[in-house]
Order: structure tokens, then C-alpha cells, then sequence
């Protein structure tokens, strides 16, 4: 239960999940991915929760969802490079310590070349109605009004309840912007006589630029998803998994941090999604004496109380975040730079992202 449930932002619900696994049952998960582009280090905040569940023993598996990227017009509509950015991603799990073998890697054209999945999509179609489905859409980082661009978009939400149906799983995992999908899994269950999924949902990294000028208690989760989470469509806001050293520091220096503010700071959320989420890590902010000199922080809490009382500077907060992070990274860096295939995949993909 420890394992499943630390660093989420919600298990719907706890108590189902108790009574699973008072009864012993072995459990089935998975989460689904768009196959779309490069990897980010908001993605580490849920591949950090795929390593807790396998560690729990949960059989889970990674659905690389090529024809929802497709459908959400990633990569130019290109499957090739789809299934390469699938790969991708494979590679990162790898190199972030995640037990390959443990892991079963499906593909979206695997679940829709079988007819059975085409009758479930078609009695999850029947039992909602147009409404919810499209107010659904934020589960692909699309606005309801977007639904209409074309035919296939409206189909996406209910290609995804299908293939937590499909999988037969007991817990769908995924973002806090996932949430939406997983609610109409549960609701649709019964009604199809399939599985009501457990819900695990993570916290959503915010993006570099931050929220701008915006008041932070006026943004709402759904705005918060689609327009200021950390994104690889909008590379400029992202922390790649395997950028370099100095690309780090770069990016942290000139990121959004604005002073005594935690709520929606993506500085104050590396910490404490990514770097305090790890049992033991400690923060070294190394200040002149005439600033205060070095301290260590030990907990998140403890470094956002001193952040709220403006007892740390923003650049200090900034220079100890980019060192904590680059650290933190170097297993990644050290498996691109020694797995030639990873590396050929992951160029190909950033010449790819650049002439989009
Ligand atoms: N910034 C983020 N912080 C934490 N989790 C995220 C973040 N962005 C996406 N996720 C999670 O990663 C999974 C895959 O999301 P998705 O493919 O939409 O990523 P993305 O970076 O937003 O991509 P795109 O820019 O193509 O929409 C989902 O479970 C989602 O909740
Ligand atoms: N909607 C998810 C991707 C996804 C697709 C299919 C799934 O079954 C699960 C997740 C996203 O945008 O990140």
C-alpha cells in the first residue's frame, strides 16, 4: 500500500485498493503514453510510480498509445517516428533503474488488430453520451471545443476507456490530467460488465515559464493541465531527461521562480515532486556568509517554510535545484551515452522535433 500510494495526489479509492490486496489478489496496471516526442522530467514523476508498482509486485504494463498520437495529429501523423518515440521512452524506464523484464510493453496496434476490442469500444460508445465524451478531451491536452476538429478526435476518449477494459487492469495509472478518462472508466464499468479500475493519479509538474502574470489562485487544475503543465509540445517549458549539464543549469537559471511563491513555481516542484519525493535526499544550498552561508535542508517542508518567510533567495533556491537535478540525471546521461541504439533513436527524434 506504501509503495502505491506515496507521492500521489489521489487513489480513487483507497479502500478498493485495501480490499485487493487484503484478498491477495494479484494486481494489474498500467498507464498509457503518447508515443509523441522526447522525454521530459515531468514524465519521471509517474515512471517513478511504474518502479514503485513493480517493486509492489503489480503485473504492469506500458501501453505506448501510437494510434492516439496519431489521432492527435503528434509527429506530423507519422507512424514510423511514432513507434521510434515509443522506443524512446522504453529506453528512458530502462536507464532510470526500471526492471525491463517486469515490464509488458503493448502497443495500441496490437489492442485494435483484435475484433474484441471494437465491441468494446462500441458498448463504451453506447452507454455515454456525446457530452461527457467531449468534455473528456482534456485527457488528450485539448480543449472541449476542440472536439470537433475532426471525427477521430471524439473517438480517442472512448479508445481509451476501452483499453483499460481490454487489459482487464485493476488500476489505471496516470497523471492528474488523466483524470477524466479514468472517472468514465469507472462509471462505464459496471454497465459493460467489466473491472471497475482503481485510479492512481500523480501531480502534474508545472512548466518552466511557470503561469506568467496570472494570480495562482485563479488558475484551475484544468487550465493549470492544458495550458501551463510541463509539456514536450512546447519543448521551451521542458527539462529533457537527457540534456546536458550546462543545458540544465541554463534552463533553471531562467526559469519562473518568483520569491516567497510556491504554488504552481516549477522550481519549488522539482523539489518537491522529483528530488524530496526519494527517501533521504537532502538539499545543499551553498550561500557566501554574508547571505546566510550554506545550509541543508532535509525536507520539503522544511524548504518551503524558509521559501514562503523570503529566508531563501530565488537564484539560491535555483543554483542548488540545477545542481540536485543535474546529479540526479546522470544515470540517464551515462545510458545514452553508452547504448548506441538509444542514442541513434534519440537523435533521430530530436532532428524530427526540430523540423516539425
Ligand atoms: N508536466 C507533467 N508533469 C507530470 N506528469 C505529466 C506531465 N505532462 C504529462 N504528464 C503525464 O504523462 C503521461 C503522458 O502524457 P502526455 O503524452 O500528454 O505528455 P505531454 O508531455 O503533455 O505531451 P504532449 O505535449 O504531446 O501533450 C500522462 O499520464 C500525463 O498525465
Ligand atoms: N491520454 C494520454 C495518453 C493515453 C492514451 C491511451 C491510454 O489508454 C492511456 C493514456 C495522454 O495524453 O497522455
Amino acid at each position: 500500500m506504501k509503495l502505491i500510494t506515496r507521492n500521489t495526489v489521489e487513489v480513487v479509492t483507497i479502500e478498493e485498493l485495501k480490499a485487493k490486496i487484503e484478498a491477495g489478489e494479484k494486481l494489474k496496471g498500467y498507464i498509457g503514453f503518447e508515443p509523441s516526442g522526447l522525454f521530459h522530467i515531468g514524465w519521471l514523476v509517474w515512471a517513478n510510480k511504474v518502479k514503485d508498482m513493480i517493486d509492489a509486485g503489480v503485473e504492469f504494463y506500458l501501453l505506448a498509445a501510437t494510434w492516439h498520437a496519431w489521432i492527435n495529429d503528434k509527429l506530423g501523423g507519422n507512424m514510423e517516428l511514432i513507434r521510434k518515440a515509443a522506443r524512446h521512452v522504453v529506453d528512458v524506464l530502462e536507464a532510470i533503474g526500471v526492471d525491463r523484464s517486469r515490464l509488458r510493453v503493448v502497443d495500441a496496434e496490437e489492442l485494435v488488430s483484435d475484433k474484441e476490442y471494437w465491441s468494446i469500444l462500441l458498448r463504451v460508445a453506447k452507454n455515454n453520451t456525446l457530452a461527457r465524451i467531449k468534455r473528456a478531451l482534456t485527457i488528450m491536452g485539448r480543449k472541449a471545443e476542440e472536439a470537433e476538429l475532426d471525427f477521430s478526435k471524439l473517438i480517442y476518449p472512448a479508445m481509451q476507456v476501452t483499453d483499460i477494459f481490454y487489459l482487464d487492469l485493476d488500476i489505471a495509472l496516470g497523471g492528474m490530467d488523466q483524470r477524466k478518462a479514468h472517472m468514465l472508466a469507472r462509471d462505464t464499468a459496471e454497465k459493460v460488465g467489466r473491472k471497475k479500475p482503481i485510479a492512481i493519479h500523480t501531480p502534474l509538474l508545472t512548466g518552466l515559464q511557470g503561469i506568467g502574470r496570472m494570480n495562482p489562485d485563479a488558475v484551475d487544475e484544468e487550465q493549470h493541465a492544458v495550458e501551463f503543465k510541463m509539456s514536450k509540445s512546447k519543448p521551451e517549458t521542458a527539462v529533457f531527461v537527457y540534456d546536458s549539464p550546462e543545458d540544465i543549469e541554463k534552463k533553471i537559471l531562467r526559469a519562473y521562480c518568483p520569491a516567497r511563491e510556491v504554488k504552481f513555481n516549477p522550481i519549488m516542484e522539482i523539489n518537491k515532486y522529483l528530488l524530496f519525493s526519494r527517501p533521504g535526499f537532502k538539499l545543499v544550498i551553498e550561500r557566501p556568509e554574508k547571505y546566510g552561508g550554506t545550509i541543508i535542508v532535509e525536507s520539503y517542508e522544511e524548504l518551503e517554510r524558509i521559501y514562503r518567510e523570503g529566508k531563501l533567495h530565488p537564484l539560491d533556491l535555483k543554483k542548488a535545484t540545477a545542481k540536485a537535478l543535474i546529479e540526479m540525471l546522470e544515470p540517464v546521461r551515462r545510458y545514452f551515452e553508452q547504448n548506441r541504439e538509444a542514442r541513434e533513436t534519440l537523435e533521430e527524434l530530436k532532428k524530427a522535433a526540430i523540423t516539425r
